[in-house]
C-alpha cells in the first residue's frame, strides 16, 4: 500500500466512517434512557379454575409438520448448566437466562423488552470482559462478520461466548455472516485520507508494485466494468472517485467527494446516476471462500448463517439443502436483503429463508437511499406475516461509534423499527469497533422497552396475519397460537407459557405479537438460543417429564422459587409436547399460578 496513511488514528479508526459534522454536535443533553422503574401492575383477572381446550392430532401428522431431519441427530445437548440458576441450592432442571431474570426482576413481566438485540463482535468487543458486558447489557445474538478476521480469531470469540453461556447463564446465540462476492478494496495497513482533486490508482495488481497512491480492488473484471466518467462509490458514499483513465490492470481515479478509505471497503460503480450492473452483478452470491466459511460455521455449530447479497431464493434453498445434509444440528439461514436484485424477489426470498435481515448499509448503496425505508417496511411486514424473524440492521446508532449519546434522529429511527415490531435491532460498527458498545446496547434496550410500552397502549403495529398453511396440523398450531395470544390480550394475562421441543409453537406465538411476554420452555439449549432471536420470546431450558400437567406444575414451582411468578398470576399455557408413544396433544389452558 503506497497511499498516504492517516497518522494517529490507529489501525481501526472506524469512527471515521461517521460523517456527522463533528463540530455541530451538542453532547450536553442525553435523553432519559435509563431502565423504566415502573413496575407492571398485577392486573390478573380472577378465573375460577383451569379451563382447557385440547386438540389431538395423530403423531405422523405432527412429524410431517414439524420434522427437522438435521435436528434429530443430536447436538441437542442436555443444556449447559447455568451457575446463576443452580446456585439457588436446588440443582434444578430449569435454566433461565440470567439477563432475562434480571430484566424481569427490574421491570416486571409486562415491561420486559420484547425486541431482540444483535451485536456485531469486533476488536472493541472480542475480549471475555467485553462480551460479558454486552451480554449483561442485553445482547441476544452475537454476529461474526466473515469480511474480517481469521478463522482462529472467530473460533476464539465463539469459545468465549460458549464459555459465558455455560458459566454465567446466558443464552447468547451465534450468527455467522458471510462475506459474499462484493467488490471491495484490498487490506490497507492504514486508512487513507482522500482529499478533493487527489488522484489514486485502483488496481487489480498487487498495489505495492504500482507507482503512486494505489489501492487494490478484489475483483479482476472491475477494469472491464468501469468506463471513463463513472463514479466509484466507497462504502455507500463515504468517498466518491471519478474514473479518469483506464490503463490495463489499473484505473486512474480522482477524488470528487472526500473522506476516509478504510481497509476492505465496499465499492459500487455508478454511471449517469444509476448503478453499473455489468459483470459485477453476475458474481456468485456464495463464493468459494464463503463455502469454506460455511463449513467453518458447521464445525462451530453456530445457530444462524446470514447470507450476504442474496439475489433470489435459489441460493437460500441450495444452502439449506447443504446444511441439511452436512450439519448435525439445525442452523437457520438468514437472507440479507442488501442487493439491488433482491428487491423484486422479496416474496420468494422470505418464503425460502428461516429469517431475513434488512442490511441497510449496502442496500443504501445499491438502491436510492430514499427507497430504503419503504423496502424495510415491506420486508418487515412480509416476514411478520410469514412468521419469519426479521432483523433491521445498520446505522441505527452510527454516531455512537464516536459519541456517548445518540442523535435524536437515531432514537426516532430505532423507535420506528420497534413500532414496526421487527424481531431484532442490529449493531455493526457501533459494537464491533466503536468507542461505546455498552452504551449503544443500552440505548437500544431503553428505546425498545419504552416504545413497546407505548405500542401496547396505543395498539400500534397490528397487522392482519394470513393463514400460513393449508395442512391440518399446521392450521391447528396456527389457530391454537392465535387464540392463545388473543385470550392472553383479552384477559390481560401476565404471560403465555409455551412448552415446545423444536420451537415451532413459540414461533407461531411470537408472530401474533401478544401484549404479554412468551415464556418458552424447551429441553434443548440450541432451540433456546434460536428462540432468542424471536420477538417477545423469553427462552428457558426445562427437562420435560412424561406428564404435561406435571411439567406445568413443576414450572410454576420452579419459577415461584426464583420470584419470577407469583401466586395468583394469570397465565395462558400452550403445549404441544408428545408424551412417549402417544399422539401429540396440543392444548391451551388458562391457569392461575397456585
Ligand atoms: N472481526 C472484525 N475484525 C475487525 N474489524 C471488524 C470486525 N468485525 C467488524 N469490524 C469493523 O466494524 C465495521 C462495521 O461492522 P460490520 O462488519 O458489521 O460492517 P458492515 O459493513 O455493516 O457489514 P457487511 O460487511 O456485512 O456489509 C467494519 O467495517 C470493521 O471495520
Ligand atoms: C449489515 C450489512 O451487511 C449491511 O448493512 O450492509
Ligand atoms: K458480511
Ligand atoms: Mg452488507
Amino acid at each position: 500500500m503506497q497511499g498516504r496513511a492517516l497518522g494517529g488514528l490507529g489501525p481501526v479508526p472506524q469512527a471515521l466512517r461517521c460523517r456527522a459534522p463533528l463540530s455541530l454536535r451538542c453532547p450536553a443533553q442525553r435523553p432519559h434512557l435509563g431502565p423504566s422503574a415502573r413496575q407492571a401492575k398485577n392486573e390478573s383477572v380472577k378465573f375460577p379454575r383451569a379451563e382447557q381446550a385440547t386438540s389431538t392430532v395423530p403423531a405422523e401428522q405432527e412429524q410431517q409438520h414439524e420434522v427437522q431431519p438435521a435436528e434429530s441427530n443430536g447436538n441437542a445437548p442436555s443444556g449447559v448448566k447455568s451457575t446463576e440458576n443452580i446456585s439457588h441450592g436446588h440443582k434444578s432442571d430449569l435454566e433461565v437466562d440470567s439477563v432475562l431474570a434480571k430484566e424481569l426482576g427490574e421491570n416486571g413481566f409486562r415491561s420486559t423488552r420484547r425486541t431482540k438485540i444483535v451485536a456485531t463482535i469486533g476488536p472493541a468487543t472480542c475480549s471475555e470482559e467485553m462480551l460479558e458486558i454486552l451480554a449483561t447489557s442485553g445482547m441476544n445474538v452475537a454476529r461474526l462478520n466473515m469480511c474480517h478476521g481469521t478463522h482462529d480469531w472467530h473460533t476464539a470469540v465463539i469459545e468465549r461466548i460458549r464459555k459465558l453461556n455455560k458459566l454465567k447463564g446466558f443464552s447468547v446465540a451465534i450468527m455467522l455472516d458471510t462475506e459474499g462476492s462484493e467488490v471491495h478494496t484490498s487490506e490497507l495497513e492504514h486508512p487513507l485520507k482522500a482529499e478533493v482533486g487527489e488522484e489514486f490508482v485502483l488496481t487489480i495488481r498487487d498495489p505495492k508494485t504500482v507507482e503512486g497512491s494505489a489501492i487494490g480492488v478484489s475483483y479482476d473484471a472491475f477494469v472491464d466494468d468501469v468506463q471513463v466518467g463513472d463514479l466509484v462509490v466507497v462504502d455507500g458514499g463515504m468517498v466518491s472517485l471519478e474514473v479518469k483513465q483506464k490503463m490495463g490492470p489499473d484505473v486512474k481515479v480522482v477524488v470528487v467527494d472526500p473522506g476516509i478509505v478504510l481497509s476492505r471497503a465496499n465499492l459500487t460503480f455508478r454511471r449517469n446516476g444509476g448503478l453499473v450492473r455489468a459483470r459485477n452483478s453476475m458474481l456468485p452470491v456464495l463464493s468459494s471462500k464463503d463455502w469454506l466459511d460455511i463449513d467453518f460455521a458447521i464445525r462451530q455449530k453456530v445457530d444462524f448463517i446470514a447470507v450476504s447479497f442474496v439475489k433470489s431464493a435459489d441460493v437460500i434453498k441450495n444452502l439449506k439443502s447443504y446444511l441439511n445434509s452436512r450439519a448435525d444440528k439445525v442452523i437457520e439461514v438468514i437472507a440479507k436483503v442488501e442487493s439491488h436484485d433482491s428487491v423484486p424477489n422479496i416474496e420468494e426470498i422470505v418464503e425460502a429463508s428461516d429469517a431475513v435481515m434488512v442490511a441497510r448499509g449496502d442496500l443504501g448503496a445499491q438502491i436510492p437511499l430514499e427507497d430504503v425505508p419503504s423496502v424495510q417496511k415491506e420486508v418487515v411486514v412480509r416476514c411478520r406475516q410469514a412468521g419469519k424473524p426479521v432483523i433491521v440492521a445498520s446505522h441505527l446508532l452510527q454516531s455512537m461509534i464516536e459519541y456517548p449519546t445518540p442523535t435524536r434522529a437515531e432514537v426516532a429511527d430505532i423507535a420506528d423499527v420497534v413500532r414496526q415490531r421487527a424481531d431484532a435491532l442490529m449493531l455493526s460498527g457501533e459494537s464491533a469497533a466503536g468507542a461505546y458498545p455498552e452504551k449503544a446496547v443500552g440505548v437500544l434496550r431503553a428505546v425498545a422497552t419504552r416504545i413497546e410500552e407505548w405500542c401496547r397502549q396505543e395498539k400500534h403495529g397490528q397487522i392482519v396475519l394470513p393463514q400460513l398453511t393449508d395442512r391440518l396440523d399446521g392450521r391447528v398450531s396456527e389457530e391454537l397460537c392465535a387464540s392463545a395470544a388473543q385470550m392472553a390480550n383479552n384477559l390481560n394475562a401476565r404471560a403465555i407459557f409455551v412448552y415446545t421441543r423444536r420451537g415451532y409453537m413459540a414461533n407461531f406465538l411470537s408472530r401474533c405479537r401478544p401484549d404479554c411476554p412468551i415464556f418458552a420452555f424447551t429441553d434443548k439449549q440450541d432451540v433456546r438460543q434460536r428462540l432468542n432471536l424471536r420477538w417477545g420470546v423469553m427462552p428457558f431450558r426445562l427437562d420435560f417429564g412424561a406428564d404435561p400437567e406435571e411439567n406445568v406444575d413443576r414450572t410454576f414451582a420452579l419459577l415461584k422459587r426464583r420470584d419470577l411468578v407469583q401466586k395468583g398470576d394469570l397465565v395462558v399455557v400452550v403445549s404441544d409436547i408428545r408424551p412417549p408413544n402417544e399422539d401429540v396433544v396440543r392444548s391451551v389452558q388458562i391457569r392461575h399460578v397456585p
